[in-house]
Formats: C-alpha cells, structure tokens, sequence
C-alpha cells in the first residue's frame, strides 16, 4: 500500500516534469536524474524549514494549494499561468498564496487589492524580483523594467521620460512616425492580394520609429538588424520561460534547464547590434569637432546618453553597459507590445464585422479619401474604443511585471513576507463580472463615455500596471497603436486567406501574444493609387 502511494507520487511527477521541461538530448536527462536525486535532501531542508516557519510566527499567509516538497505547486500550473491563476481565483478567492520552488508568490485578483498594490502601499511593493534570465540579459538589473526601486531606477526613468518620451520630443519626432508609417503602407500596397503576417509589419514599423528616434535612422538601413525580431522573440520567450534556477536558487549555478545560456546566446547577438551603433556613433563624434553635433540640429537619445557618460557627475553618469541595458528596455518594451496589439486589434476586427464597418464609417468621415494623419488621430473615438476593449480583454502583460515588497506587510489581512513575488492578475480583474457587465463579449461602445485613459487610475482597466512602476511608454505606445491601425485600416480591406481557420486562443509569455500569428490578405480601399507611394 506504502510502496503504491510512494509509485504514484514518483509518476506524477514524471508526468508533470514534461510540461516545464521538455527532455531535448542527454544533457537534459542527466540534469534531470540529478535533480531526481537532489530531491529528497532538499525536501528534509524544506520540512525543516516550514516547520521553523509554523513554529516561529503567528502569520496568516493567503490561502493557496498545498504543493510538494521543495518544488511547492510548480508542478501542478499548467502553460497558460494567467488563465490557471484566474481559475485558482475563482477558488481561493481574491488574494491566494503558493509556493513555488522555494519562492513564495501572491496573486492579487481584485480591483480593491490591486489598488492596495499598486496605490496605497506602492512604495512598500515597488521592487522587481527579477529572474535569473532578466538579469542575464539586462547586466544585473541595470535597465528600469528589472531595477529595484533606488536612486539608479529612478535617474534611468528619469531620462527615459524627459528625453525620449516628453510631449516636446515626441512632438519633434513626429516626421519619423509620418514617415515610417506611410514606408509601411507602400510595402504593404507591393503585397497586396498575397497574405501578410500584421504583427511582423506593425513589429518593423515600430522598430523604424523607434530607432530613428535613439540614433537617428531605421532599422532597415543595411543588413544589421537581420533576424532582430526573432532574437527579441527569444529573449521574451525566455523571460518568461519557466526556470528551476529561479524557483530553486541553490540550483541556479548548474543552470540545469540550460534557460541562462540560452539567454547568453541570445544577449550576445542582441548586443553585438548596440556594440556597433555605439561604436559607429563614437568614431563619428571623435572625427567632429566639439560643438558640431549639436549645431547639427536636435541631439538624438543616443548622443545624450554618450554626453551623460562623459560627465564625471555620480548622480547621472553612465557607462557603456547603463547605455545598453536602457536601449534594450526600450527597443523591447516598444515593439513587441506595440506589434501584438497591433495583431490582437486587427483579429477581434476580423471576427467582428459590425466593429469593423463602424470603424470604416468613421475613417470615412474623418479622413476622407486622403490618407490618416496624425491630426485625425483624436477624432477617431471609436476605433480608440476598439483598442481599448481589446486592451481589455487581450492586456499584453496579463500578470503585469512582478512586485516585490521590501518590508514585511499585511495585504487583505494577510501577512505578504519581505521579498515575495506578488503578481497583479489584470487578466482577471478586466474579466471580472462585477467589474464588466457583460464580461466576455467584445463591445467597444463601453468605452465611447470618454471616462477611461491608460494612466491606471481606475484599478478596473490597467494595461499598462499602475502607480510609480507604470510603463512610462504609454504616450508613444497609444499614438503609434492608433496610427498604425488607422492606416492600415483605412487604406486597405483586410480578408482572411481562404480555408485559414480563425481562433483567438492566445499563449502565456512575458508578453501574451496570440498563439497562432494572424496573416490577413490586403486589398486596396483608396480609388487614388498615388496614395499609396
Ligand atoms: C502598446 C504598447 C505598450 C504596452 C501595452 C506596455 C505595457 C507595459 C506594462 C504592462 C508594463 C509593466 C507595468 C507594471 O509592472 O506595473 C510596462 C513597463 C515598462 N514599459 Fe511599457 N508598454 C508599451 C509601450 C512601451 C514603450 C513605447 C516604451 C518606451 C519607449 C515602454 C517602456 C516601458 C518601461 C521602461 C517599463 C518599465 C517601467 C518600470 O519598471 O518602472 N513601454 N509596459
């Protein structure tokens, strides 16, 4: 009977060690039977360890499913972790705890605790707790996504914002978006009739903007960013990629998933592109005279961060790894969002056919036979609903990025350890019910009462988080969304390729895109074809 109970524990976990570790060669299989092995010693550490816990505190953790030894539920969460936290809300209810590895994590569900979160108690919990691959790719939290709250996060958001992201810059840069965005509708004009891939033209399109805003020119320009997006890609991939090392950290230094020299490959080709633009950009400016670039005209993010460098000031200077880590943030951050939406938009559009003569209608109206500028962009009220009932029912970043406290703290009346890894499920919160009426159907006109904006004051609706740790990206982030949808929808009748199947399913990732990549066929709309050169 003892030996069948025992059987039956050894086979459940072979079973589930599949689905977060699938075995490629042998390597795999030897990590594996030495994790087999290093089970029982750690399990004894464990049991030592709750105990002393049950012994030392009167605290009253969430409530949450019970795990195994040392690997606590990790082997019980299946690949759509959004989802699955969502059903264990339904369960445990608003606020529910889990071990997993030796990390305890908390799911914040509600509006209420989210507001408690990401408001009330925002400083307490507005630390990262970034995996191990996060730290690889971004030189030990030198960027704004993984930094801990300090004076470095702080200085580095500080420049993003007041160089790159200010309405006085993004005002400047407005050629680039005009520009990039009508180099897109003529390459799409070239393929018309044949299906394209909407997340690779809208990923392309961002990418041009936002590199001619860092260093002045697109991406496009020379053979250097071949194969850029699907490194990116990757590394996304991988940030999110379920790692022992970070559930277990003692095991971190074996990297028995083989996840951190997976992101090392793919750190070394993502830099190997910054290297030589900053490179490129150093030899120009030494080949100048001192004064000439910036009598050139407006100074890119580029030369500022270079000048920042030189100056011998503690509060502000940088070196050369501060420069890359921050572009990486910000090349990342920008396209993959921008580019899934993009998508996500564009198939809601394509199931709903009512949604998408409504937004025709106004393009018409609006825009008229001419092609969209950026002027008609604040008219367009309801394709602005569409994106944001999109945003609501697909946020990109369905767990936000996560929390950690930097204090012990009662959250619900529960205690949340210093340190835990606290994720706010904006997934459930923008499907909840009580918050929705009508909370799975896809209707825009929800949002036509112009109460509702991006800036996460409303703990309903907060795509893009809330309180001191929001995407500080969120006014270029909406003005190239609405840009590249309108374009794209004004200037051409989108179809899908005939006998394509059509689902909306998506697929868990640091950013959730939609499992199977949407191709649609563009057809032209505008009867006058020199629109489109
Ligand atoms: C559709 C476009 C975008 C979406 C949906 C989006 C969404 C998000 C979300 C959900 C977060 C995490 C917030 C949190 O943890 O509370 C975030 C963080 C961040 N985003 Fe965005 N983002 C977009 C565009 C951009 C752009 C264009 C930039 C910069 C050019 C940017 C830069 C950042 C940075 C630096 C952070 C980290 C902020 C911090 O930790 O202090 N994002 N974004």
């Amino acid at each position: 009977m003892k030996s069948d109970f025992k059987d039956k524990i050894y086979l459940t976990m072979i079973n589930y060690w599949s689905w977060w570790w699938e075995v490629d060669n042998e390597t795999d299989e030897l990590s594996r039977t030495i994790l087999t092995i290093l089970v029982p010693i750690l399990a004894l550490l464990w049991y030592k360890w709750t105990i002393s816990l049950i012994h030392n505190r009167r605290t009253r953790f969430a409530p949450g499913p019970y795990g195994l030894p040392v690997f606590g539920y990790l082997p019980f969460l299946s690949h759509n972790l959004h989802e699955r936290f969502t059903e264990m809300a339904h369960k445990y209810g608003p606020i529910f705890s889990l071990n997993l590895g030796s990390k305890f994590h908390v799911v914040v569900n509600s509006m209420d605790l989210a507001k408690v979160v990401a408001r009330d108690l925002d400083q307490t919990f507005a630390n990262r707790s970034p995996t191990v691959t996060a730290l690889t790719i971004t030189y030990g939290a030198l960027d704004i996504a993984w930094s801990n709250n300090n004076s470095h996060w702080r200085n580095m958001r500080k420049l993003l914002v007041s160089q790159v992201l200010s309405n006085a810059n993004l005002d400047a840069c407005q050629g680039f978006r005009t520009s990039e965005v009508r180099k897109t509708i003529s390459n799409v004009y070239a393929r018309m009739g044949t299906a394209v891939d909407v997340n690779e033209i809208a990923f392309d399109t961002e990418l041009n903007v936002v590199t001619n805003m860092l260093w002045g020119c697109s991406s496009d320009s020379g053979d250097l960013f071949h194969g850029f997006r699907e490194v990116e890609f990757k590394i996304i991939e991988l940030l999110a990629a379920p790692n022992i090392s970070d559930f277990i950290p003692m095991l971190s230094w074996f990297d028995l998933q083989g996840r951190n020299r997976e992101m090392q490959k793919q750190k070394e080709h993502f830099y190997r592109i910054l290297d030589r633009i900053i490179e490129e950009r150093i030899e120009t400016n030494s080949t100048k005279m001192e004064g000439v670039v910036e009598e050139e005209g407006r100074k890119d993010f580029l030369q500022i961060m270079l000048e920042l460098k030189e100056q011998k000031d503690d509060s502000t200077s940088f070196d050369i790894v501060h420069i890359k880590a921050l572009l990486f943030d910000i090349l990342t951050a920008a396209t993959d969002t921008t580019s899934t939406m993009v998508e996500w938009v564009m198939a809601e559009i394509l199931r709903n056919p009512g949604v998408k003569t409504k937004i025709q209608e106004e393009l018409t109206e609006v825009v008229g036979i001419n092609i969209v500028e950026e002027s008609h962009l604040p008219r367009l009220k309801y394709l602005d609903a569409v994106v944001k009932e999109t945003f609501r029912v697909h946020p990109p970043l369905p767990l936000l990025i996560q929390r950690s406290p930097d204090e012990h703290c009662t959250l619900g009346g529960y205690t949340i350890p210093k340190g835990s890894i606290v994720y706010i499920n904006v997934w459930a919160i923008q499907r909840d019910p009580k918050n929705w009426t009508d909370a799975l159907e896809f209707r825009p006109e929800r949002f036509l009462n112009g109460k509702w904006d991006y800036n996460g004051n409303n703990l309903k609706f907060l795509p893009f988080g809330s309180g001191r740790r929001i995407c500080p990206g969120v006014p270029l982030g909406e003005k190239m969304l609405m840009y590249i949808l309108a374009s794209l929808l004004h200037s051409f009748e989108w179809i899908l390729p005939k006998d394509e199947e059509f689902e909306l399913s998506d697929e868990f990732g640091f950013v959730t895109k939609k499992r199977k990549p949407l191709v649609a066929i563009p057809l032209q709309r505008l009867s006058d074809a020199t629109l489109y050169k």
